[in-house]
């Protein structure tokens, strides 16, 4: 028996997202809204995915009709008090991967589902071990790679993943921007 899945509308232009949902076994469309990405100074720096996450679903609501869920996420990378976003240029992706060089950092992924009918936000925690990068490689991967769209400025999927993860705590695919089994679940619930 066919299970009934809701029709999302996916409010993201992230690839990666796209691609989880497609193996996932959701129809979507995507429908999109720029949001200025930022959030209270106050916010415990945690939080601050989820509240992303919720901005940019809201920013679609006009979207919803009946039987279709609306699916938003944000990634980010946090070490200490630190939010690692995306690189602005190539001396801040530089900057950052020296940073998180030998040491261990969260990613955090939020989501928001939200339907005419209700709003559910979660998000997914997952621990990486970075082994030692040296400059020479760093330069490398930057200068190959080009991780200018990706919070932290490496991509788990690339170079770093294979050559410098030692240990990761948590689900590989919230590291890629989609923590597919709480959306899943989520979902089958909703
Ligand atoms: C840490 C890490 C992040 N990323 C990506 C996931 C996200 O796409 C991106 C973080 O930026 P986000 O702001 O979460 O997402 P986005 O701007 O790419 O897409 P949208 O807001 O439209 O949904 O970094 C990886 O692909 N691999 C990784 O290992």
């Amino acid at each position: 028996m066919q299970r009934i899945k809701p029709h999302l509308l996916l409010a993201s232009k992230s690839p990666r997202r796209k691609q989880l949902l497609n193996e996932l076994g959701f129809d979507f469309d995507v429908v999109l809204q720029d949001v200025v990405e930022d959030f209270p100074e106050d916010l415990p720096k945690a939080q601050v995915p989820e509240f992303l996450a919720q901005k940019k679903a809201q920013a679609v609501r006009g979207h919803l009709e009946k039987g279709k869920v609306i699916l938003a996420s944000d990634t980010i990378v946090l070490m200490g008090d630190t939010i690692y976003h995306k690189p602005k240029d190539y001396e801040d992706a530089v900057r950052i991967l020296s940073e998180l060089s030998g040491k261990v950092h969260q990613v955090i992924t939020g989501v928001c589902l939200l339907s005419l009918e209700k709003e559910v936000v979660f998000s997914d925690v997952a621990k990486v071990h970075f082994a030692p990068i040296s400059l020479e490689e760093i330069d490398f991967y930057v200068k190959k790679f080009q991780p200018y769209d990706k919070a932290g400025a490496y991509a788990i999927q690339e170079w770093i993943g294979l050559a410098k993860i030692q240990k990761i705590e948590g689900a590989y695919n919230s590291i890629v921007g989609l923590p597919t089994q709480k959306v899943y679940d989520a979902l089958s619930n909703f």
